[in-house]
């Protein structure tokens, strides 16, 4: 796939299982390429310094929340830490917003199927920004209008000029964009998003934003979502903050994708029905892999990857 104008041809990571007691814990540390500060090779290297430490006996919440720098090691060790002291969830329904691109047809039949939230809603995200504005717009008209329940999560990765965000708006009629969630990021800056969210009355959320140094989470006219993603964001506790701090400031918060495995997908839809429960989470990219990886997606066909057919690394 292309990833911000970089070709992701596969997608690597370590998964670390921890024993302790007669409970065992994985944790999935994939820096995501071209989102990620940090590399592979760091990354590698951190968590087994950490797991060292940890088999030292050091805390590994303590270990993780270290890894500040490292975001998908601090994640990938405190989702570890969380399953060996059982505070994680365990399997949950695994709903999550589809991800919808190309054929439309497929689109309506997919949509069409799709479980209701408790407000009998149903909640789809789309890309938009890709192509001509004017066409997404259009596009996201016909679906609302086919549709009469669905409520469409829009992502534009901040590539619209104020122009082209106004164009697209145009082609939305007032009576349909409250329901469109929200759209993440629309335009290049901050304050250009919050001006196309007063113009146009069509709710944002910050993404990106979330991971920029300096932000903090705070209401502003027209945002209603902050977007986390806990492997670009780093541990438990740090995404269990920006969750507390987004839910007083009256912002939702939703829990998405760095396009895990199968098992890092699972944790994140475990992690959001416990701390999120009112909220879809976006966790649609499996069906970016040819596999899954140790534990299954419900409904998945892809194959699995056992833990046997892992290629080991380190063993304490
Ligand atoms: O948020 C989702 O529903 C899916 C995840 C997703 O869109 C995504 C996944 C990896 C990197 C960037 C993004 C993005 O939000 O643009
Ligand atoms: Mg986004």
């Amino acid at each position: 796939m292309v990833l911000r104008n970089q070709r992701l041809k596969s997608r690597d990571g370590l998964l670390v299982q921890l024993w302790q007691d007669d409970q065992i814990g994985w944790g999935e540390v994939a820096p995501l390429p071209g989102f990620s500060q940090e590399s592979l090779e760091q990354a590698q290297q951190a968590t087994l310094h950490a797991l060292a430490q940890w088999s030292q006996g050091a805390s590994l919440s303590a270990v993780a929340s270290a890894f500040s720098a490292l975001p998908s090691v601090a994640f990938g060790l405190s989702m570890a830490d969380a399953e060996l002291r059982r505070q994680l969830p365990a399997e949950v329904s695994l709903h999550s917003a589809p991800l919808c691109h190309g054929d439309p047809d497929e689109l309506y039949s997919r949509l069409g199927a799709l479980p209701g939230d408790g407000n009998g809603n149903k909640v789809a995200k789309v890309k938009v920004g890709l192509y001509e504005a004017v066409g997404d717009g259009l596009n996201v008209t016909m679906l609302l209008e086919a549709l009469p329940d669905l409520h469409l999560r829009l992502d534009a990765n901040r590539s619209w000029a104020p122009a082209k965000a106004a164009a697209f708006a145009r082609y939305v009629a007032p009576e349909l964009r409250s329901r469109i969630a929200f759209i993440e990021e629309p335009c290049t800056t901050r304050e250009q998003s919050l001006e196309f969210a007063r113009d146009t009355g069509i709710a944002i959320a910050w993404d990106e934003s979330v991971r920029e140094k300096g932000f903090e989470v705070h209401a502003e006219p027209g945002l209603v979502a902050i977007i986390i993603k806990p492997t670009l964001i780093g541990s438990l506790t740090r995404c269990r903050e920006l969750i507390a701090q987004s839910h007083r400031a009256g912002l939702v918060a939703v829990i998405s994708s760095s396009i895990e495995s199968s098992l890092g997908l699972n944790q994140l839809a475990r992690m959001a029905a416990w701390l999120t429960p009112d909220v879809v989470p976006g966790l649609d990219t499996l069906d970016l892999m040819q596999a899954q990886l140790v534990r299954r997606w419900p409904d998945s066909p892809l194959p699995l990857i056992a833990e046997d057919q892992l290629e080991p690394i380190w063993h304490a």
